[in-house]
């Protein structure tokens, strides 16, 4: 018996560069697993003539991206519609179906950024105040549409700590334009006073309406509210966990502590723990408003939105047909 053909470099490195960072951030990763799958498939089209070699390997190919970040449900659902529209009795058909997905769903990933941010844009009016947290490329679709509608624009962004992916949104809005103000994420309190909105992105959206987001969201929406400055979740609709349906939870992913506390740092203070989250949930009750492709939705609204684009559960086509259903609940929300 011949062995089924490997998984592809592209599908490794891009595996990597998801588990290290090097690619990050919800939507970026679901077009990078998109990408690694049009390239397994044009590659085990070539090595195997063998139309259940093919889908096993696109399958294992699957798992190897799937098994890189648990949080950001963009990255399960890129797969879910890219190896779910895998069809055909021979390879060359097997192959011609996921590459059309995977542009189809690269397409709809850029679209979906697009008409969001016109959506969201017209949240913000004339000389308004947004504060950032972390780098959302959806949450900046709406900054750039708001600017590109005339308006002026200033932002607080928050460095957002281990990683400072404050840095990127500031690099990213000065390209825009827009009048920027870094601040560490303790001074958040203090500057909200002169923020008109808080935008934010989503790695997940719970049923319930919960937000999935860096580490550090959740204690933002609280302040936030309670200053009374409106919080909107810019978030397109394959940041939505078809799996919350049916009572699943999110995982938090647990990142290495060596991004919070060098070696020698750590050495110096002595015996303790170090604890490294690197997401949070913020309740339903504490978000203003989450701007899809499809519109802007109340938090507890957005179940009829997932109902209509998942129904009552989600599939997993990158498991083996006969695979036991693996829970995704873990430490959450
Ligand atoms: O929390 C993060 C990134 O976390 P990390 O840096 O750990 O990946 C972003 O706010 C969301 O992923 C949304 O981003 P986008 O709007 O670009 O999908």
């Amino acid at each position: 018996m011949t062995s089924d053909p490997p998984i592809s470099d592209s599908v490794e490195s891009t595996a990597a560069d998801i588990a290290s960072m090097e690619t990050r951030g919800a939507a970026t990763i679901a077009g990078a697993a998109a990408d690694a799958i049009a390239a397994q498939a044009r590659e085990t089209a070539d090595e195997t003539a063998d139309p259940e070699a093919f889908e096993r390997t696109m399958r294992r190919a699957g798992r190897r991206l799937y098994d890189t970040r648990p949080t950001a449900v963009s990255l399960p659902n890129a797969l879910r519609y890219t190896l779910g529209r895998m069809e055909g009795d021979d390879v060359d058909t097997l192959r011609d179906s996921v590459v059309a997905a995977t542009t189809a769903f690269t397409d709809r990933l850029d679209r979906a950024q697009r008409d969001l941010g016109r959506v969201g844009a017209n949240r913000l009016r004339d000389g308004d105040t947004v504060m950032t947290h972390c780098h959302s490329t959806d949450a900046l679709s709406c900054v750039e549409h708001a600017v590109e509608q005339g308006k002026d624009i200033s932002a607080i962004v928050k460095e957002t700590r281990p990683r400072n992916q404050g840095h990127i949104t500031a690099a990213q809005l000065r390209e825009l334009g827009v009048d920027v103000t870094l601040i560490v994420d303790s001074a958040a309190r203090r500057y909200l006073d002169d923020a008109d909105h808080v935008v934010v992105g989503a790695d997940s959206i719970a049923a319930d309406g919960g937000v999935v987001n860096k580490i550090g969201t959740s204690g933002l929406a609280v302040n936030a509210r309670e200053r009374g400055v409106p919080i909107m979740v810019a978030a397109q609709t394959i940041k939505l966990h078809p799996d919350t349906l049916t009572g699943h939870t999110v995982e938090i992913e647990m990142r290495d502590e060596a991004e919070v506390i060098d070696a020698d740092a750590r050495e110096e203070i002595g015996e303790i723990t170090v604890e490294n989250p690197a997401f949070d949930v913020t309740p339903p009750r504490y978000v203003d408003a989450i701007v899809t492709e499809s519109g802007q939705f109340p938090p507890e609204s957005i179940v009829t939105l997932m109902r209509e684009l998942f129904g009552e559960s989600a599939d997993r086509p990158w498991e083996e047909p006969d695979a036991t259903t693996t829970d995704t609940a873990g430490p959450t929300a």
